[in-house]
């Protein structure tokens, strides 16, 4: 199966591919480090060590829940700070720590190489494994699906208005989730070894440390909007000796260490998002080409007016008629541009991709997360995944017909399960 058609704009595929695979791509290439490369049962780069259960993050020796992000930080101190520095790290702005020496971050796995999977830069991740010829294999110049799909394919990685929409997000999130998680391991015994009275309270928790999730279905959200914890300046941890401190909030936006060429200024509805001069990511932020920041104020209003909805639509998702057949239900479950509709359809549930267009633009308005080729560089990109990630473990429910075999963790915050909406 392929994921990710990279796109092919005016040139050919193999002009494409030439001018897009950079120098560091083959420096930084780590045959084990994806989990996002499709599987290839032909290729040479395909080792029985890539593939393995999905039950979490690997290696971490056991089976733990993904936990709302509210209670990752009341209730979890020590998973809490890793999270942060771990997400700081990511950015390429790691925070201090007495004793710990920041682990090396490879290219591929830096949040301005992980947001660009998704959409722009139009170009070849840092960690994709494919050698050149592998990537020419994907791609028949007689195909009109290579050579002009209709419509027309999404530029990035990412796949959008697809069946695959759902389960290409799902390990998109798991590449951030291993990435934050070995680094924490790596922190945690650092700290431990420098402070022997502390033994026990780190690494456990950096196994156990999953990536957070915002259940943006929860009823709370008409009345609280999005939690400050995604946008203050400052984010309270806790560090040893059971003292907290205050560091930077990783969470509440990204610096661009440089601006890809094709990022390009965005007018929709009047408004112009200038993406190519942000020097960070915004949310409902001014038309202008320096705003003083994001919008926080629109972006609770905005949030808050749509909170009922949402969580209706996310409960619709699970009112699948029984008995109706599995794959177009799955099919209208998954995605916008469902092909199975039916003549006389009278379905009017909606589907994950739809209501969760409705959180980008919520929560992004102009700004980076409202548009599919930048969203992916705001740090909340990832914690809004993690809920439909989930919400698609409870497919199961759906779709009444299939014996539910999910081994994956999943847990709803505060009672709210999102099949109760
Ligand atoms: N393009 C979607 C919103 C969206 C934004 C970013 C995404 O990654 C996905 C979807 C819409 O207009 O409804």
């Amino acid at each position: 199966m392929v994921l990710f058609p990279p796109q092919r704009g005016n040139g050919t595929f193999a002009q494409w591919y030439k001018g897009s695979r950079s120098p560091r791509a083959s420096a930084d290439y780590h045959p084990t480090e994806s989990v996002l490369t499709p599987p290839r049962p032909t290729m040479t780069t395909v080792k029985a060590r890539d593939y393995y259960p999905i039950t979490g993050r690997n290696s971490t020796g056991g089976t733990f829940d993904r936990i709302p992000v509210e209670e990752l930080k009341a209730d979890h101190p020590y998973q809490w700070t890793l999270f942060v520095l771990g997400f700081a790290w990511i950015k390429g702005t790691p925070i201090p720590f007495p004793g710990v020496v920041q682990p090396p971050l490879k290219t591929s796995l830096s949040l301005m190489e992980i947001g660009g999977i998704h959409g722009r830069p139009y170009r070849e991740w840092a960690g994709d494994r494919r050698t050149h010829d592998e990537a020419l294999a994907d791609f028949s110049g007689v195909d009109k699906k290579d050579t002009n799909p209709s419509p027309s394919r999404f530029g990035g990685y990412c796949n959008h208005a697809a069946i695959t929409f759902p389960s290409w997000h799902r390990p998109y999130v798991m590449l951030i989730e291993q990435a934050i998680g070995d680094y924490a391991e790596n922190v945690a015994q650092q700290i431990e070894n420098s402070n022997p009275g502390e033994v026990g309270l780190w690494v456990s928790a950096s196994k156990q440390l999953r990536f957070p999730y915002w259940d943006w279905a929860d009823p709370r959200v008409e009345k609280e909007g999005l939690p400050s914890l995604f946008y203050d300046n400052d984010l309270t941890v806790t560090a040893t000796g059971h003292k907290t401190v205050t560091v930077p909030n990783p969470l509440s936006f990204f610096n661009f260490p440089y601006i890809p060429e094709d990022f390009k200024d965005t007018t929709r509805n009047g408004v112009t998002a200038h993406f190519s001069v942000w020097p960070k990511t915004y949310r409902h932020a001014a038309d202008s080409a320096t705003p003083v920041g994001s919008n926080i104020a629109d972006l609770q209003t905005t949030l808050k007016q749509q909170a009922e909805d949402l969580r209706t639509k996310v409960g619709m998702l699970f009112s699948f008629p029984d008995g109706g057949d599995s794959s177009i239900i799955y099919d209208q479950f998954s995605n916008t541009r469902n092909e199975s509709r039916q003549e006389n359809d009278n379905t009017t549930v909606g589907s994950l991709e739809g209501v969760h267009n409705s959180i980008h633009g919520a929560i992004g308005g102009n700004g980076h997360m409202g548009n599919p080729d930048y969203a992916g560089f705001d740090p909340f990109f990832y914690c809004k995944w993690a809920f439909p990630g989930s919400v698609l473990l409870l497919i199961p429910i759906v779709i009444q017909s299939i014996t539910p075999t999910s081994t994956g963790s999943f847990r709803c915050g505060n009672g709210a399960t999102p099949a109760t909406g």
